[in-house]
């Protein structure tokens, strides 16, 4: 079912810092700060040849980013997202073997369809899953 991995997403203290080094230390093409109010965060994206990393700070008093962040201050890898063909018959084939996802179906950072999957069922790594 899955297919290409979309991103690999970073929660950071210091967005500007965080995209600094990635700019200037490892000469990586890095996007502007985007503000997604409906996620609770602001994102970076850096382009890579094969896939994307997504630089997460959070924005507003109920980030799900934050309680992260908390006990990680120093920021770490916060999930990665894979492609799904479609994403709704993911959710009921993922949601009929056990697995909790974390809501329904929302448009994520690219315009397409995302779903969360619970840490601790995909071995300790929040998985987001989107539509190709
Ligand atoms: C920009 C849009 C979009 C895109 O298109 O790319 C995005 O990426 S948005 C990104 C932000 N959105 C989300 O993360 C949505 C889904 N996340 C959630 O619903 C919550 O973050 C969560 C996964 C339910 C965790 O909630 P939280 O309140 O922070 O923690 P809990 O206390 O409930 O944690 C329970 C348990 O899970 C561990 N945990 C929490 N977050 C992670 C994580 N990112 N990776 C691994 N493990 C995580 C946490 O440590 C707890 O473990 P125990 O202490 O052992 O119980
Ligand atoms: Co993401």
């Amino acid at each position: 079912m899955i297919g290409r991995l979309n991103h690999v997403a970073i929660a950071v203290p210091d967005l500007e810092a965080a995209a600094e080094s990635y700019r200037g230390a490892l000469g990586a093409r890095v996007g502007p700060p985007r503000d997604e109010p409906a996620h609770g965060v602001t994102v970076v994206f850096v382009e890579l040849p094969n896939t994307k990393v997504e630089l997460l700070h959070p924005l507003g008093a109920d980030s799900p980013v934050a309680g992260f962040l908390e006990r990680n201050p120093a920021g770490g890898v916060h999930h990665v997202c894979y492609e799904v063909p479609d994403v709704a018959e993911a959710a009921r084939k993922l949601e009929a073997e056990g697995m909790r996802v974390l809501g329904p179906p929302e448009v994520g950072a690219h315009g397409r369809p995302v779903i969360f999957l619970h840490p601790k069922d995909m071995q300790g790594t929040l998985t987001e899953l989107e539509e190709a």
